[in-house]
């Protein structure tokens, strides 16, 4: 039952303790994975700093050409195509550095006749809807794009008016009002086809300088444009990075409604299952608001999780493995202990020789039972027992034979009680002790151990009382009361002994 509970307290604290190693290990874990999640904001961080910067290096360029467009009466195509070469020499990235001067309607003809001089099928153009290039439909004002660079892939829009497209004016009106470059929202570029979308970025450059909006209007000699594609501007900032751990995207969130503008997608498609969600307003851009937004990969964080958290567990793991070993042990020694006390103490309460209970054991058993009977108000009964002319015996037979005869008579008077809790003791050298507790046939017990014992027929042919082996038995019973102590129920058994001896021995004698 001990043992039972023991094991049972020990499973419980190996499970607590497994219990508790998976919770530090989870607790590691969370550790972990919140650091990694401010590692990835971080890094987003300076990631939305650098797109920011890369963007207003691209754009910057635009004021470089309008001060050399400020500082000459006229530029002609081929400074133009010089000085923006020289730009787009450093800046591989801008799609295309273009001008497109203002036009009166009333002036159209005359400035196309003298741009078809240089070449011959010069027009003011604009798209139709199946992208076709056709002459611009007539309109107080054209901004036709005239010069620009790089001179391949950007063909098509030499000729084109600006102010044909509605989202391109939009945002030119806007430059022209304010003084200021202004971006397009996200727009099909004529030179590409519909999936390479990017933007442009107006510059407007004066006759004079104009104050008011309506001086603006009136005074506006042309544009400075910008092209530029998403994939182009940003590449430089996604390949200097470690970017294959997560998604960026970007948003045009100027409108009411976002447009996505650019997508960045990592080569592991498995999000990874956090709350690690990144987004940034970026600086307005020339009037238009974007937004970055970026998740990272399951294999940013494969990546970069350190391997403390299983660290941490197995380490725990194994220390409640050691405590859990080092109990058992503990355990097992206890059980040891136990059984070799209990070996003990009955070793302490038996006589060696006959290997039934000792004068020691007695003495215990004998008071217990004197207790108990004289709480439960029931008689006691003791049998004295002696073996008659046993000193005879060992002079005529010698000791190891007198050894042999006490142990066989033990056995004998154990035999003789039948009942759990009858008590066959050796009460000092040839004497012997029963003790029946609430028995009815004290006699009949007696006169057994006395009849078994005659019965072994160990011969005794010096014996004054016969031929073999007998016994004498004195018998006493007492109800225990306030009266009587157990010495008195001892007295009698012996007196009743006594008096079966001087009645010639061999026989019971009740007190
Ligand atoms: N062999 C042997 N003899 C023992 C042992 N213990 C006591 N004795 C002997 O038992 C004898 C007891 O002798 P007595 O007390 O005179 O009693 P008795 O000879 O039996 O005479 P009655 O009791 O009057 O019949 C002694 O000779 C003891 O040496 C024992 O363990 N082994």
């Amino acid at each position: 039952m001990i043992n039972d509970s023991k094991n049972i307290t020990l499973i419980m604290v190996a499970i607590l303790g497994a219990g508790l190693s998976i919770l530090m290990g989870l607790a590691a874990y969370q550790y972990e994975i919140n650091a990694l999640n401010l590692q990835f904001k971080n890094e987003m961080n300076e990631k939305a700093a650098s797109i920011e910067r890369e963007i207003s290096v691209k754009l910057e360029v635009l004021y470089a050409i309008k001060s050399f467009f400020n500082n000459s009466e006229f530029v002609s195509e081929v400074e133009f195509n010089h000085f923006t070469q020289a730009i787009l020499a450093r800046h591989p990235d801008i799609l295309a550095l273009e001008w497109a001067p203002k036009i009166q309607q009333d002036d159209r003809s005359t400035f196309t006749a003298e741009k078809r001089k240089l070449y011959p099928h010069f027009e003011i153009t604009q798209q139709h809807s199946q992208g076709l290039m056709l002459p611009a439909k007539r309109r107080p004002v054209h901004f036709p794009v005239v010069y620009y660079q790089p001179q391949s892939q950007n063909e098509l829009i030499f000729g084109f008016d600006l102010l044909s497209e509605p989202k391109r004016a939009k945002a030119i009106h806007s430059a022209i009002d304010t003084n200021q470059a202004k971006a397009t929202e996200l727009i099909n570029l004529i030179q590409f086809s519909a999936e390479k979308a990017g933007f442009l970025v107006f510059l407007p450059v004066y006759q004079s300088k104009p104050i008011t909006t309506e001086q603006r209007r009136q005074f506006t000699k042309g544009l400075i444009i910008g092209a530029y594609l998403f994939e182009d501007l940003l590449t430089e900032v996604f390949d200097r990075s470690n970017a294959s751990y997560y998604d960026i995207q970007i948003f045009d969130s100027t409108e009411s409604q976002d447009t996505l503008l650019f997508v960045h997608t990592t080569s592991s498609t498995i999000q990874a299952e956090t709350d690690s969600y990144f987004s940034k307003t970026l600086k307005p851009i020339h009037g238009r608001q974007w937004t970055l937004i970026a998740t990272p990969s399951e294999a940013y964080f494969e990546q970069t999780m350190s391997p403390m958290p299983y660290i941490a567990c197995v380490v725990s793991l194994l220390f409640v493995v050691l405590i859990m070993t080092f109990s058992y042990v503990l355990v097992i020694k206890n059980k040891l202990l136990e059984q070799s006390k209990l070996h003990l103490e009955a070793i302490s309460r038996t006589d060696s020789l006959t290997n039934i209970a000792n004068r020691r054991h007695f003495d215990e058993v004998i008071l217990n039972e004197w207790s108990r009977a004289r709480r439960e108000k029931t008689p006691l009964t003791l049998l004295m027992i002696d073996i008659d002319h046993f000193k005879v015996f060992n002079d005529t037979y010698g000791h190891v034979r007198g050894d042999a005869c006490l142990k066989e008579v033990a056995q004998a008077l154990n035999q003789s009680v039948t009942r759990e809790y009858d008590f066959v003791a050796r009460y000092g050298g040839e004497e012997f002790a029963i003790i029946l507790p609430l028995s009815n046939h004290v006699n009949l017990i007696a006169e057994r151990c006395r009849h078994n014992v005659e019965a072994l027929q160990i011969p005794h042919r010096n014996s004054p009382s016969g031929s073999v082996v007998t016994i004498t038995v004195g018998v006493a019973t007492l109800t225990p009361d306030a009266d009587k102590d157990l010495n008195q129920l001892i007295v009698q058994a012996d007196t009743a002994l006594y008096q079966a001896k001087e009645q010639g021995r061999n026989c019971v004698v009740f007190a």
